[in-house]
């Protein structure tokens, strides 16, 4: 299954543990690990908190479309994306067609409890970030499961368990879309 499993897209809210689960995820499947914001951050030689302050959220958002673009056509990768990846139809359309969607589901509990002490995130650097996730959650959870093939629940399950419950997704949904190579076992 591994050979033939397309690229892998992990989206989702900041904290969901799209960077982390996706590392780990790449080295379970020997695959290449990219993060969108890491790609974005070496084009630009520059770090995403310096873009926002020079370009706004817009010259981000631009930067952004053109690395996922670039990236959802790179073979077999894994990719984890930004939390804002899913806003732009253009990006959900490159993530829809060129690979499976995996929607990291966390609750703005947990996603505030992951991002609280890590100043690295824009959006968040107000005085009420809980109301902020809140909102973001409101406009995106919709957007996320628009674009999702398989919808994973995160909270209190340690990464390497969620990696293992990943990958039985994976094969599970591979083996319910791809009728060739279920042909071919038989
Ligand atoms: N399943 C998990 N259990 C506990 N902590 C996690 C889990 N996934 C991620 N984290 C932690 O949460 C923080 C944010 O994770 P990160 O992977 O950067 O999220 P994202 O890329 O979705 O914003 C990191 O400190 C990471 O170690
Ligand atoms: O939700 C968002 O709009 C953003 C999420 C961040 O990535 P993570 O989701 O990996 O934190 C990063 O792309 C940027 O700060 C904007
Ligand atoms: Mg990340």
């Amino acid at each position: 299954m591994v050979q033939e499993l397309p690229s892998v897209f992990l989206v989702g809210p900041m904290g969901a543990g799209k960077t982390t689960i996706g590392k780990l995820l790449a080295k379970q499947l020997g695959r290449t690990f990219v993060d969108s914001d890491w790609y974005i951050e070496s084009q630009t030689g520059a770090d995403i908190a310096w873009i926002f302050a020079k370009e706004g959220e817009a010259g981000f958002r631009e930067r952004e479309t053109r690395a996922i673009d670039e990236l959802t056509q790179a073979p077999q990768i894994v990719l984890a994306t930004g939390g804002g990846a899913v806003l732009a139809a253009e990006n959900r359309e490159f993530l829809r067609q060129r690979g499976i969607v995996v929607y990291l589901n966390a609750p703005v509990d947990v996603q505030m409890a992951r991002t609280s002490k890590d100043k690295s995130r824009p959006l968040l650097q107000q005085p009420n970030p809980r109301k902020i996730l809140q909102d973001l959650y409101s406009i995106r959870d919709p957007l996320y499961r628009q674009v999702a093939h398989i919808i994973m629940p995160t909270g209190h399950t340690y990464p390497r368990h969620m990696v293992s419950q990943l990958m039985q997704q994976l094969n599970a949904f591979f083996d319910c879309t791809d009728t060739t190579s279920k042909d071919n076992k038989e």
